[in-house]
Formats: C-alpha cells, sequence, structure tokens
C-alpha cells in the first residue's frame, strides 16, 4: 500500500519524514479534491517530472540573485524553449495545464506571453467577431503575434467612464482616430506593453458625431512584426521596477492620432457602422470580460500562492528547533508551539477554502461566457457580484496569510532564500489590480443593496443572498443543540452576513429620506457597504468549503478536509463574532465555546500539518524555496545559497579601499590626537 504522504524519500530530514509518517491520508488523493480531479493532479506530476529531464528549462540561478534585465530575458529565454516542447509537455487547450508549466519553469514574476495568455485571448474570443478572430485570434494562439490589454492609464484606472483616451470616428475615412491628449492619458500598467508585446488591446472612450459612448476595445498594433520598432505615432516603454513581478515589463503607451480602421473596434456584441451608426450590445458591461475572466480565475491563483508560503513555512516549522515545553526533553520543533499553529493552520484551511470557492466560481463563469456567447446576458449581475467581493476578499486574506507565514519562519523568512516575500509581492498586486478591491467591494454592495430592498419591499431573493429572506434564529444555536452540525455556523455567518446588509440598508435609506443625494448618501455608509460586502463573501467561501467536505467520498479524505473546515469556521466566526455579539446572537459562553473548539481543532490538525500542505503537490522547482525544501535539508542548503551572492565574489570589495578604509583610518588618527 505505500505511505499515505507521497512524499516520503530515503535521505529526507528525519524531522521531516516523522512528519509524513503521521499521515492519516493519502496525499495524492487530497490533491485531487484541491485540484479538483484525480486525472488533473496526475497531469501536474506528469508536467514536473517532465520539465525536469529538460536541462535548459532549469533556473540558471536562484532567481532572487538576478538583476531586472537578467529576469526579463531569462523568463523570455524559458518561453523560447518551452514553445519548441509545448506540445509535448501539455495539453494546450487546457488553462490548469499551462498555468503549472508556466508556475514549474518560469514562476510567478512573469514572462512576456503572461498578459498574452491571461487577458488578450481571452478579450479576442470574447469580444472580436468570427473575421476578427480569423485575422488575430488564430494567429495570437500560435504565438505569431504577442498582445496585451491596455485599459488602465497613469490618471484612472478605477472609474473607466473617465478614461482619457479617445477613439474618435473618423466617417469620411471609415477610421477611429485614437489619441492619449494629456501625460495623465497615457496607458500605465498593462503588463508586458513595454517591451514584449507587438499588438494591444485598446481601451478608449468611443466618440461618434462628439458624443461620448463609454469605454470600447480596439485592436492596435504597436510594433513592427519584423524589427519590433514602434510603429508611427507610438510611444511606448517600461514603467520601471516594481514591490515585485519584475520580469514582466508593465508598460506605458501614448497615442498621437493613430488612425485605424473602423474594422479593428471589437465588434461581437457593440457595433459602429460605417456611417457611425453606434448598435449597442445586449448588455452594457459586456465590454468588462476579460476583467471578469481574470477575477474568476484569481481565487485559485491566490489560493496557490497561499498554499506555496504555508508549504514553505510548515515544513520549515517541522525542521526548525527552538526552544522547550518540557526542559527536561531537547528543544522542540517550533511546529509545536501553539501560537505557531495559529499562525498558520487557518490559513492553510483558508487555502483550500479559496480552491473550493474558486472551483464554484469558476463553474458559473463558464457557464455565463457560454450564455454571453449567445447573447445571454441574464447572469452577468451575479457572476459580476460575486468575483468582485472574492476577489477582494480572497487577496487581502491571502496577504495575511502571506505575512504571517513569513513571520512565522523567524529570520530566515526575511531572507529571499524563503521566496516568500516574492510571493508575497507578487500576490498583494492582485488587492488593486483588476478593480481596487474597496472599488470592488463597493460593486457588490450594490447588487446587496438592490437585493435587500426587495426583501423590505416583501419581495422573495434567491440565489446568492436567498438567505436574506430565509427565516432567521434570534440566538445562534451553536452549542445549543444536541447534533453536531455545521449548519449552526453557517446559520451563524448568514445571520452576521444579514444583520449588516440591513444595518447599511437602513443607514443609506434614511440618509436619502433626509435629502442627500444617493451618491454623497452612499459614499457616506460605503464602509458599512464594505463590510456588508466581505461579510457577505465570507459567508459565500465557508458555505462553498461546507459543499465540498459534504460531497466528498473517500472516508479519510473525508475527515481531514472535515477537520479543516471545523477549524476554519471556528477561526473565521471569532474573527467576525463582534457582529453577533453585538445584538445578543452570540453570547459569552458561546464564545468560550467557539475558542475551546479551535484550540481543540489546532491539536487535531497538528498531526497532519505537513500532510495537508505536502497535498498541493508543489515540487522544489516551482516553490524555489531553500527553507521549504521537500527534503528538509536547509540549512546547509542556506550556507550554499548564500554563496551566489555576488558580495561573495571577492574576500574584499573595491568600497573597502575606497571607502571605508579612509573613514577607519581617519578615525583612528584622530584618537590617536
Ligand atoms: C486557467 C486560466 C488561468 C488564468 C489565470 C488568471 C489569473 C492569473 C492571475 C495572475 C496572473 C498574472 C498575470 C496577471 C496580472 C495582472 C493582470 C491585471 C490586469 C488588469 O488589471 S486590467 C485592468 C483592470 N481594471 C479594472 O478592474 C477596473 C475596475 N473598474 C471597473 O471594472 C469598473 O469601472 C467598475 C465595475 C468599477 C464600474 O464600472 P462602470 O462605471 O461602467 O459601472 P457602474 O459602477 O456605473 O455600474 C453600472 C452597473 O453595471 C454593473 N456592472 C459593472 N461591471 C459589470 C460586469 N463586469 N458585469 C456585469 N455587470 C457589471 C454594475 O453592477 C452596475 O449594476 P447596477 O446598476 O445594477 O447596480
Ligand atoms: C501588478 C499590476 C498589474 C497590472 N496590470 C494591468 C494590465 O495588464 N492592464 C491594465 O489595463 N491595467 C493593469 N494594472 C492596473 C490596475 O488594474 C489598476 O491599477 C487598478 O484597477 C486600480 O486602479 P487605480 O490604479 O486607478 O487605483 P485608484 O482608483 O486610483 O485607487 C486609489 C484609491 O482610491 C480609492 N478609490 C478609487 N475610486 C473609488 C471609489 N469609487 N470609491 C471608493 N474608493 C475609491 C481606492 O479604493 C484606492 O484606495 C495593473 C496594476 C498592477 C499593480
Amino acid at each position: 500500500m505505500g505511505n499515505l504522504n507521497k512524499e516520503i524519500r530515503d535521505g529526507d530530514h528525519p524531522d521531516i519524514t516523522e512528519e509524513r509518517l503521521k499521515s492519516t491520508f493519502d496525499t495524492h488523493k487530497m490533491a485531487a479534491q484541491i485540484y479538483n480531479s484525480q486525472r488533473a493532479a496526475d497531469r501536474r506530476n506528469e508536467i514536473t517530472s517532465a520539465v525536469l529531464k529538460i536541462p535548459e528549462l532549469q533556473d540558471i540561478k536562484p532567481l532572487p540573485f538576478l538583476s531586472r534585465e537578467e529576469k526579463v530575458e531569462e523568463a523570455a529565454r524559458k518561453i523560447g524553449i518551452l514553445s519548441e516542447h509545448l506540445y509535448d509537455l501539455v495539453n494546450v487547450n487546457d488553462g490548469a495545464e499551462l498555468y503549472h508549466l508556466n508556475n514549474v519553469v518560469i514562476g510567478g514574476e512573469g514572462n512576456p506571453l503572461a498578459l498574452h495568455g491571461v487577458m488578450f485571448i481571452p478579450v479576442l474570443q470574447a469580444q472580436a467577431t468570427d473575421e476578427q478572430k480569423k485575422k488575430w485570434l488564430y494567429r495570437a494562439m500560435k504565438r505569431e503575434i504577442i498582445g496585451t490589454y491596455a485599459q488602465t492609464e497613469m490618471g484612472h484606472g478605477s472609474n473607466l467612464r473617465k478614461l482619457e483616451t479617445t477613439a474618435t470616428y473618423d466617417k469620411a475615412t471609415e477610421e477611429f482616430v485614437l489619441n492619449s491628449p494629456t501625460t495623465t492619458s497615457m496607458k500605465w500598467w498593462p503588463g508586458n506593453l513595454g517591451k514584449s508585446t507587438n499588438y494591444a488591446v485598446v481601451v478608449a472612450t468611443l466618440i461618434i458625431n462628439e458624443k461620448d459612448y463609454g469605454p470600447h476595445s480596439f485592436m492596435v498594433q504597436l510594433r513592427d512584426e519584423n524589427t519590433h520598432k514602434p510603429l508611427p505615432n507610438i510611444e511606448v516603454g517600461d514603467i520601471g521596477p516594481k514591490m515585485a513581478y519584475n520580469a514582466t515589463d508593465n508598460g506605458f503607451l501614448k497615442l498621437n492620432h493613430l488612425r485605424i480602421p473602423r474594422t479593428n473596434m471589437l465588434m461581437k456584441h457593440v457595433k459602429v457602422e460605417k456611417d457611425g451608426t453606434y448598435i449597442k450590445p445586449p448588455h452594457a458591461k459586456m465590454s468588462y470580460s476579460a476583467m471578469v475572466h481574470v477575477r474568476a480565475h484569481m481565487n485559485n491563483t491566490m489560493a496557490y500562492f497561499l498554499a506555496s508560503s504555508l508549504t514553505i513555512a510548515v515544513r520549515y516549522s517541522s525542521i526548525r528547533r527552538q526552544g522547550h515545553i518540557n526542559p527536561k526533553e531537547p528543544e522542540v520543533k517550533v511546529l509545536e508551539y501553539q501560537t505557531q499553529q495559529h499562525r498558520l493552520f487557518p490559513h492553510i484551511a483558508r487555502a483550500y477554502a479559496f480552491s473550493f470557492a474558486g472551483a464554484e466560481t469558476v463553474r458559473l463563469y463558464e457557464k455565463v461566457k457560454k450564455d454571453m456567447e449567445s447573447g445571454e446576458t441574464e447572469l452577468m449581475a451575479d457572476l459580476h457580484a460575486l468575483t468582485s467581493g472574492l476577489k477582494s476578499v480572497v487577496t487581502y486574506l491571502t496577504m495575511q496569510g502571506i505575512e504571517q507565514a513569513r513571520q512565522s519562519c523567524g529570520g530566515h523568512g526575511y531572507s529571499m532564500a524563503s521566496y516568500i516575500s516574492e510571493i508575497y509581492g507578487i500576490a498583494i498586486g492582485g488587492c488593486t489590480y483588476e478593480g481596487e478591491n474597496m472599488v470592488m467591494l463597493l460593486q457588490l454592495a450594490r447588487y446587496l443593496m438592490k437585493a435587500a430592498k426587495a426583501v423590505k419591499e416583501g419581495k422573495k431573493v434567491e440565489g446568492l443572498v436567498g438567505y436574506l429572506s430565509a427565516p432567521d434564529n434570534r440566538h445562534s444555536l451553536i452549542d445549543r443543540t444536541p447534533e453536531k452540525s455545521y449548519d449552526t455556523y453557517l446559520k451563524t455567518f448568514e445571520h452576521i452576513a444579514r444583520q449588516q446588509i440591513f444595518r447599511a440598508f437602513d443607514k443609506l435609506e434614511k440618509m436619502l429620506t433626509s435629502g442627500l443625494p444617493h451618491s454623497e448618501a452612499w459614499n457616506k455608509c460605503s464602509v458599512e457597504l464594505t463590510r456588508a460586502s466581505r461579510l457577505h463573501t465570507r459567508l459565500f467561501i465557508a458555505q462553498a468549503f461546507a459543499r465540498r467536505v459534504h460531497d466528498v467520498v473517500d472516508f479519510h479524505i473525508k475527515e481531514a478536509l472535515d477537520d479543516l473546515l471545523h477549524l476554519h469556521l471556528n477561526y473565521e466566526l471569532l474573527d467576525v463574532a463582534s457582529y453577533a455579539l453585538e445584538d445578543g446572537h452570540l453570547c459569552g459562553e458561546q464564545m468560550n465555546f467557539i475558542r475551546s473548539e479551535l484550540y481543540r481543532s489546532l491539536g487535531k490538525i497538528r498531526p497532519n500539518a505537513v500532510s495537508y500542505v505536502d497535498a498541493w503537490e508543489l515540487s522544489d522547482m516551482e516553490l524555489r524555496s531553500v527553507l521549504g525544501r521537500r527534503d528538509g535539508h536547509v540549512y546547509e542548503n542556506l550556507y550554499k545559497w548564500a554563496q551566489n551572492s555576488s558580495l561573495n565574489r571577492t574576500d574584499v570589495l573595491p568600497v573597502f579601499e575606497k571607502y571605508l578604509k579612509p573613514l577607519m583610518m581617519s578615525a583612528r588618527k584622530n584618537s590617536k590626537l
């Protein structure tokens, strides 16, 4: 039968093997839950093994030792080699396989084709006519051209209706004139725009006969296909170094009265006819599809970043020994400390929860995408609300979890040898891109306020907000019912979200009745509104977790997931308990119960801790972390890693003769005086 934990190998650090031998579940079967099928989990490992056999695909040295230019070059080099092997390594129509291949070979710091795959191709798939697809999409898929999605400007990212780049229709020539009239109108931020791409879908404000029709998407060739020189009337370049993600050339773009044919506007759903007649799309926000695409997938990418950091932290915590619990016994693994467990385990549960919520979101996204192809738009609002809330909550909680993982590694966590700071830098970009988190929470709040209004008017609401019209208990039944059921927890989360949604609604209504204009009242309620959105979203995450556990058939996997869910519900509830204490829905006695359940959960999780992270099956190659090594041999490899430092090339650096020696000499001279 073999070991349940599939990472056990001869020669590994005994402390980590000891952990793995305690596993109560098969880590590869658990991977099937995380990646949504056994086949997908198998494929990940097959792809990793195949990549390991291709020497040119390995990192030339640890990425933190590369300069920015070397990072950009290294990512491009690997993309070139990957292109030769692509069809042997993955099914190119499978996004998850491509994403995994990218993570193993290149990592999260980016590559020249990042935005090409994540936004350029999806926007063409969703918004180009068949004719336009023939012209650009198929070439893009074969990588004959490389593109990006250029929407954000220096002056505007969130408020798309105020984009300054204009696309003015010239009926006489049947062209659009694209123009960046001011410094702030320059496109600023689009990934790979700076140096890699030769095409972009540019989002610009459409003007016909001086009338503003709002943001629309246009295909623009930026560079010559052979020389890669920028074309006339186009200024393009890199925006400079960022907190992280520095293998990517986020760029700027200035368009100087650039003329493009009318047929370069993406016209699957919306049209401008030769004579300038504007034909509306079936839904006003259909052109936002590329953003919704990324938001829908971000739960899973965030879960991956969080799981990566936790894999590093938990593995390291199992070989790091410091201090005593029993003074007569040897120093303990730091994982034995309750504070360490409390710092890490709830985030493990969140990584699983985000992955399960992510799977449900992607399913809804796929359905809406299909509906939209035939002009059906009914579920777009639901999807927009769900993805807006999730992207905000999940990125924020991921940020917290990664930082806790870093701190839990003590001093070595601060070294780039842990690689956690890079993962953190990449992940927190997600709090901003694809919609600044507060802005997106407020988008969800609009949807919630509509639902609250309907309920107040006596209508029944359904689906994601169905709980707003469901019966509510005045007091939580946690600890008050004989049977142990997650339902009581979920009902408490529902109560909290419902109360906050109506609290925000009542406040808003009161201000409106007092005569405040809607936008002012909205602003004055906006903190309460974002709270409502967060609680609604956290309820959804907890429900998605519970739904998954409910559906699992394998006994040992179900039991292990059940333990994580139990931890999740108790930890999350404590985190938001003030809302339930406020109206007496929970009492002090119940709080004590929840706390004691949380501590019990930590103990229950402890023996499986390494296996829970191992189940993500993240190879050493993709983790790029000395602390997170599968074999647990951290210390000797930390020393080896440091040898890469260019400061160690010579024993004495030139700065000694130049600055330090004169400094010390003159200090010595002065002290003799
Ligand atoms: C397997 C594949 C793997 C894929 C991997 C995916 C991800 C990987 C992640 C990382 C990988 C690495 C590379 C990627 C890295 C970075 C990429 C970043 C790219 C970008 O960073 S790219 C720019 C994104 N930039 C934004 O994200 C701007 C945010 N700003 C907005 O998005 C709008 O500005 C908004 C929505 C705030 C306001 O827009 P607005 O002013 O036009 O509308 P308004 O507020 O008036 O709302 C009127 C009515 O429209 C409804 N509504 C709005 N949007 C809708 C929608 N989409 N669907 C259905 N309904 C919608 C409302 O709900 C309302 O409905 P109602 O009236 O009923 O309440
Ligand atoms: C790593 C990274 C990659 C990116 N890639 C791309 C890309 O490929 N293509 C692209 O087009 N763009 C890209 N962007 C840009 C990104 O989408 C925008 O930065 C993002 O949408 C936020 O917009 P902003 O910068 O205008 O923020 P701002 O809106 O200026 O945010 C500043 C503050 O104002 C607040 N605020 C703004 N509006 C409101 C409001 N209505 N109500 C309440 N508060 C508000 C925000 O909450 C925030 O606190 C990228 C950004 C990053 C960091």
